[in-house]
């Protein structure tokens, strides 16, 4: 990644000019950290650009969202025993590779289409069972990935590290500084360093596609980044997220057997498709990294440090953090005599017993947001998550957890409206041995409902 001067000062520009009234800059308002915190759920605004408060099954299905939530928060244990699910029993993996990648693993080590949409669909009672165990399934699958590949990863995960290690320093009080910005409806960038009174503090990167459209011109917003990392370290970060950006992508649209034409229309890539917008908002991905690291918990704090909750994305990749504490809500795919369900369990997704962190391959946690279960129709349950801070009985040298979560989240500009017939199950598969089942989600008419609409402005509906 080259960023230019030219390229630099037009953003200064723009981040600057925003009170003038020219058209370049009529749908862009940045607002000074001051009033923006980031809060742990993401930045809430009422209202939207879009506005579809008029469709009853998506707000029915944010509720029911909502409502597997809070029961998750309740923590019920599948027959009341704690621990009685492993990561390796129920938490899919996968072997994946880059689409650009050029070491070669062999085509029967990389998943294929219909084994990444097997690992990720829940399974009630269908055949992919044995892929979740007793769980129905999480929405959660581990993804290996080798060679060029890993060490992409390894150097987005050195590339937190050394950014909280700079914050720590006397130049990083400058990013500190620079706060958040808001961009666009929901589009923030910068640095909070205090989220949810103390718990966290969060850096949310994105990427401005430039000038001249995606590739060799993009860069990373805030721009402050640069000078307190150098370009080395954004090159690592850059290269970093595309890597996880392209699988991503192949597993979004292996999942909704998405043709390519309908991927590069909906699933933002932190490219552009448009390059002669002169609105800014479209320069800037939806789709953004995040920065986090957990702070040491008061003495007295009890519960989680990051409470349990969906992302609002088609995936959510997170490289494998060296300190555990997410932990994934794995419900139970069994029902006790009266016919209802048993709850479920908290399962931290781990290694296996022959894998380490640095053993050379890189290891993500993949975790479908409410917009793969919106548009898989259901198939796809949206996985919910939670943090536990280290135990503060522990009082001896604390490690602060360091995570980097990439949203991979619908484009938000205006052509990225979803058409149900076109854009989705496309693929026939005719070799699949698949049952077209409708899933534990379904519900009936929802993607009706939302044919033709602005993908992304199911954002307000779901939340609201
Ligand atoms: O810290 C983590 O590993 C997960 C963070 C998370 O769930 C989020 O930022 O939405
Ligand atoms: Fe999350």
């Amino acid at each position: 990644m080259k960023i230019n001067a030219s390229l630099q000062s037009l953003f200064c520009a723009v981040v600057l000019g925003v009170n003038q009234s020219n058209g370049f800059l009529a749908s862009v308002s940045i607002v000074r950290r001051q009033m923006i915190t980031l809060n742990a759920h993401g930045p809430q605004e009422n209202g939207g650009v879009f506005g579809f408060q008029d469709r009853p099954l998506l707000k029915k299905f944010g509720q029911d969202i909502h409502r597997r939530v809070m029961d998750s928060a309740q923590g019920r244990h599948r027959k009341g025993k704690i621990g009685a699910y492993t990561s390796k029993e129920i938490i899919p993996r996968l072997d994946m590779q880059c689409s650009t990648a050029a070491y070669g693993l062999n085509d029967l080590s990389i998943a294929s289409r219909q084994e990444i949409r097997e690992a990720f669909s829940e399974s009630e009672n269908t055949f992919n069972s044995r892929l979740h165990g007793r769980s129905s399934g999480s929405g959660c699958v581990i993804i290996r990935l080798q060679g060029e590949d890993a060490v992409a990863m390894h150097k987005l995960v050195n590339y937190a590290d050394r950014f909280f290690d700079q914050v720590d320093s006397i130049e990083g009080k400058e990013v500190a500084d620079v706060g958040v910005f808001r961009v666009a409806n929901h589009v923030y960038v910068g640095f909070d360093e205090n989220v949810n009174d103390g718990k966290m503090q969060f850096l949310d990167t994105r990427i401005f596609s430039g000038t001249e459209g995606g590739g060799h011109n993009a860069m990373l917003l805030p721009i402050e980044l640069q000078k307190l990392m150098g370009s080395a370290s954004m090159n690592d970060a850059h290269n970093g997220m595309n890597t996880l950006f392209d699988i991503g992508s192949q597993i979004t649209s292996a999942v909704l057997r998405m043709p390519s034409k309908s991927a590069n229309k909906l699933i933002d890539d932190g490219t552009s498709v448009d390059d002669t917008t002169r609105v800014l908002a479209n320069k800037v991905s939806n789709s953004y990294h995040r920065l986090i690291r957990y702070l040491k918990p008061d003495e007295n704090a009890t519960g989680a440090a990051f409470e349990p909750h969906v992302d609002s994305s088609f995936l959510t990749m997170i490289p494998m953090p060296k300190l555990p504490g997410l932990e994934i809500w794995c419900p139970s795919r069994s029902t006790t005599d009266d016919g209802s369900r048993e709850w479920g369990e908290w399962v931290q997704p781990t290694l296996q017993a022959d894998e380490q962190l640095n053993d050379g391959n890189a290891y993500i946690i993949v975790m479908a947001g409410h917009f793969l279960e919106l548009t898989s129709d259901g198939k796809v349950p949206t996985c919910i998550h939670r943090v536990i801070p280290p135990s503060n009985k522990n009082t001896g040298m604390y490690q602060p957890r360091i995570s980097g979560p990439l949203f991979l989240r619908p484009r938000i500009g205006e052509d990225a409206l979803l058409d149900v017939d076109n854009d989705l199950k496309l693929e026939s598969d005719k070799s699949s041995t698949e049952p077209m089942t409708n899933g534990l989600y379904h519900e009936k008419g929802l993607l009706d409902e939302c044919d033709k609409m602005h993908l992304w402005s199911a954002h307000d509906v779901i939340k609201s």
